[in-house]
């Protein structure tokens, strides 16, 4: 330790804390203590929003040693190429051993110096594995990072807060896919999207348009060839304007033939509208190497996870829906299926980033069902008001894209 490094301690509520070096911003914070096995994507989990106010315990001991890549460059369809949001959303990170040098092609900075830049505390030297073992045994906590040269600041569970309003695009924007690829206009409800699930969709054809996660999405569902709900962070049941949406989505029989897909938190939300319960897992699950068998297959597919919550799966209505995945480790719920509808979802990240990419094909599985719906005949009934149809996808009746944001609205 340098003379120039500040000490810190890094305090469970009513557990153990810990001595550490801060490597980051020059700031105390308070959130919930989560932990990641994943052993690399800090540069995409920590700017994950559905890791909004957490402070991430990462078990992989040395972190930092690949730096941090461009916030700024953007692949082809105008998306962030390296980070999932454009800003750090975790209030702090805790790390055994931070990697003071680092080395990689992409790094354009430190993970110190991007921490100290956004804000973010970050400590080094903590025994993760007692934190850690801690944490599993006592379940999810609130923990404080503490500069020694400044006063603690109190705890405070984020969980208790709308964590979807601080991080959803304040105004629809539109996602293009490439002209010769375009095929379908999907609807996506950002309750903190990450961007490689905007880009899973782009790559396949899909417009998206992206609208905020109270809007009003029954209203203009009829001109979207599917919908997709988002992740996000913090309780689902914060996010009641977009289950009461999605309730009506559900319950009017003009809507029954519209492919919709949920990812994690859009998983929770579909669960919650249907008639379903949730509840808080321990500790939950945070991970890029976790097992969930596809229950009407019987094959297993390794996932990426981060989620706190979970859906009760007996509370499901049976006539409707199905468990579609659940998870190995510990039998949690993993998704569901509609039994007379196009409709799925999935606890964990089908998206990845970090982690394996086995699962992506769900997003071949919303696109066959969005060309089902659109070459149904009985769609162009049930739904007369319908207007984009192939080849005419610039124009929407409700929304010239070509006039929306083209990226996020955050403020
Ligand atoms: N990644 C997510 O969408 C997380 C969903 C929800 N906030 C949870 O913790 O369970």
């Amino acid at each position: 330790m340098s003379s120039s490094q500040i000490k810190a301690t890094f305090a469970i509520q009513n557990g153990p804390s810990f001595e550490a070096i801060s490597f980051g911003a020059n700031k105390s914070v308070a959130g919930e203590a989560v932990f990641t096995t994943s052993l690399v994507g800090y540069p995409e989990s920590m700017t994950d929003p559905s890791y909004r106010g957490q402070i991430l315990v990462f078990t992989q001991p040395l972190i930092g040693n690949y730096g941090v890549p461009s916030g700024d460059a953007r692949d082809e369809f105008n998306l962030l190429k390296y980070f999932e949001s454009p800003h750090i959303h975790v209030v702090g990170i805790v790390v055994a051993e931070y990697a003071y040098q680092y080395s990689h092609w992409t790094a354009v900075e430190s993970l110190a110096q991007w921490c100290q830049r956004e804000g973010v505390a970050a400590v080094t030297g903590v025994d993760t594995r007692e934190l850690v073992q801690y944490l599993r045994e006592q379940g999810s906590s609130l923990g404080r990072i503490t500069l020694d040269n400044q006063d603690a600041v109190p705890y405070v569970d984020p969980m208790n807060t709308n964590l979807v309003a601080e991080v959803t695009t304040k105004k629809p924007f539109h996602v293009s896919a490439l002209p010769d690829k375009a095929r379908a206009n999907v609807a996506l409800i950002d309750c903190g999207v990450k961007e490689n699930i905007i880009r899973c969709l782009a790559k396949r054809g899909a417009d998206v348009t992206v609208f905020p996660y109270d809007y009003r999405i029954q209203d203009v569902a009829s001109e979207f060839d599917g919908i997709f709900l988002s992740n996000g962070p913090g309780n689902p049941e914060f996010c009641q304007a977009t289950i009461a949406n999605v309730k009506e989505l559900l319950n009017n029989p003009v809507y029954d033939r519209i492919p919709i897909f949920g990812i994690c938190l859009g998983h929770q939300l579909l669960a919650l509208a249907s008639g379903a319960s949730t509840h808080k897992l321990k500790y939950g699950n945070r991970a890029h190497n976790i097992p969930a068998m596809d229950l009407t297959t019987g094959q297993c597919h390794i996932t990426s996870q981060n989620h706190g919550y979970a859906v009760d799966p007996e509370t499901l209505p049976k006539d409707q829906w199905k468990p579609y995945f659940v998870n190995l480790n510990d039998k949690s719920n993993e998704g569901m299926i509609h039994l007379q509808r196009p409709i799925f979802s999935t606890q964990f990240h089908p998206e990845a980033k970090g982690g394996p990419m086995d699962t992506a094909i769900l997003f071949d599985k919303f696109f066959d069902n969005i060309e089902a719906y659109q070459s149904d005949s009985q769609k162009k009934n049930s739904i007369s008001q319908k207007t984009a149809h192939k080849g005419d996808r610039s124009q929407l009746r409700n929304f010239n894209v070509t006039k929306l944001a083209k990226e996020r609205v955050l403020f």
